[in-house]
């Protein structure tokens, strides 16, 4: 069973692609620059910025681009809309220094046109650093595949080699997203946009977590988000920040890329596995934003912030679970995991739930593994008893088991 499985489907329409080269003043500065480029190498490093939508992803790549450390910055930017504003956006920060040499828009599917213009661009212009901007809607895990070549539509040419992925979090975003205690009236869930979902992808994958907006939230409360957000994300460095303000060095050339690392110490599997990644050298969380595992630890008590495995060995009754799942409680940041339901025993039913949206669906078959519901919960205040209480009422009897269901609830789907 493989994670992406679970990934809503999210279809890019457009790449706005352009390169950004230094004014000469800037160049001046590059060869005065300290930051040196080990051309021997001849591999271009690449940052992929993601994040959900106005969580300050542009701000970050004009601060970059004004402050490049001596690097020759390319710029992939990735919009929903037919206009891309965010490319706007980049444009104007660029007259103030730096010259926009080329761009173009094309509509497509997101995989074939980042290969396709990342090549263009490759054969088009010399740059030694590449940062791609996602749109607020793209998940980081195909976008990593594809720059890292394990995608089966192709991939990106050798010359370049996925360095980092940084996620840009709205803190404040974040906290009325799942926090419903401390959410402001304008908090409610937009029914259109399942987007907590995502949310928690981009959270879940990543090397580098710029906590961003800090000036919008209390500090309690931004503790309680860093808290929760370290629950989901064990493995990446943490930095607050406001205005994404960040220096360069902690989101390029960190090296801090890897795929297996990153898809495997998502904070619901090492619940599920109850692997705490000391064993692998990934010990390492927290260390950049000067926190040790012991700290984490403490904040996350403070706070309240947990996660429990619901596991058993008896099947769901669909609809009694169908029924549960439409209630978000909202002390639940995460819930994700497989479940056994008595309308499909041979299947895996997939369980997804980020904040209000619920997403359940067949992701395989049991085969050789003994069928059994695995589900983790992550959040604040979880009362594991009334949970698990809650949940065995939706298991099935031994009749419930025996009974067809011609009208089987699953796949779901819901915001
Ligand atoms: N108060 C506050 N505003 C910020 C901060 N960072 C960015 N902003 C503002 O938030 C708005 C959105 O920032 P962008 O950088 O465009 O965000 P984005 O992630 O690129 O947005 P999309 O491309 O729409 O997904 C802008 O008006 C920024 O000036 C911050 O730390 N605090």
């Amino acid at each position: 069973m493989e994670e992406d499985e679970f990934r809503t489907e999210v279809r890019c329409e457009g790449f706005y692609t352009r390169v950004e080269r230094g004014d000469p003043a800037l160049i001046t500065a590059t060869r005065e620059s300290t930051h040196s480029i080990d051309m021997s190498t001849a591999e271009t490093p690449i940052t992929v910025i993601s994040g959900p939508l106005g969580a300050g992803k542009t701000t970050l790549v004009n601060r970059l681009l004004n402050d490049p450390g001596g690097r020759e910055i390319a710029v992939v930017v990735n919009d929903m809309g037919e206009l891309n504003v965010d490319a706007e956006l980049v444009a104007s920060e660029a007259d103030d220094g730096l010259i926009d040499l080329s761009n173009g828009c094309i509509c497509c599917r997101l995989q074939d046109d980042l290969v396709t213009e990342v090549t263009r661009l490759a054969e088009m212009r010399s740059f030694d650093y590449l940062l791609i901007e996602a749109s607020g809607i793209s998940e980081p895990l195909p976008i990593a595949r594809v720059l890292t070549r394990e995608s089966e539509e192709g991939g990106l040419p050798e010359q370049f080699r996925l360095d980092t992925t940084v996620s840009v979090i709205d803190a404040y975003g974040f906290w009325k997203a799942f926090d419903p205690a401390e959410s402001l009236p304008d908090a409610a869930p937009d029914p259109e946009r399942p987007l907590t979902e995502v949310l928690v992808e981009q959270v879940e994958f990543c090397d580098v977590l710029l906590l961003n907006k800090c000036d919008m939230v209390p500090d309690d409360a931004l503790d309680a988000v860093e808290a929760e957000i370290r629950e989901l994300q064990p493995r990446a460095t943490i930095h607050r920040t406001t205005h994404s303000g960040v220096e360069s060095g902690r989101v390029l050339d960190t090296g801090r890329f890897d795929f297996d690392a990153a898809k495997h110490h998502q904070g619901w599997k090492r619940a599920l596995t109850g692997d705490d990644g000391e064993a692998n050298g990934n010990h390492d969380h927290g260390r950049d934003s000067g926190r040790a595992h012991d700290e984490d630890v403490s904040a996350a008590t403070a706070h309240g912030v947990e996660s429990f495995v619901y596991r058993r060995d008896r099947p769901f009754h669909p609809h009694r679970l169908d029924d549960w799942l439409d209630d978000w409680r909202g002390n639940v940041v995460r819930a994700k995991g497989f479940a056994w339901v008595a309308s499909r025993p041979e299947t895996v039913l997939g369980v997804s739930q980020a904040g209000p949206s619920v997403q359940a669906g067949p992701i395989g078959q049991w085969g050789d593994d003994d069928p059994e519901t695995r589900l983790v919960f992550i959040g604040r205040d979880l009362d594991e008893a009334a949970l698990s209480g809650e949940l065995d009422e939706c298991l099935a009897t031994t009749d419930e088991r025996a009974a067809s269901y011609p009208d089987d609830p699953f796949p779901r789907e819901s915001a």
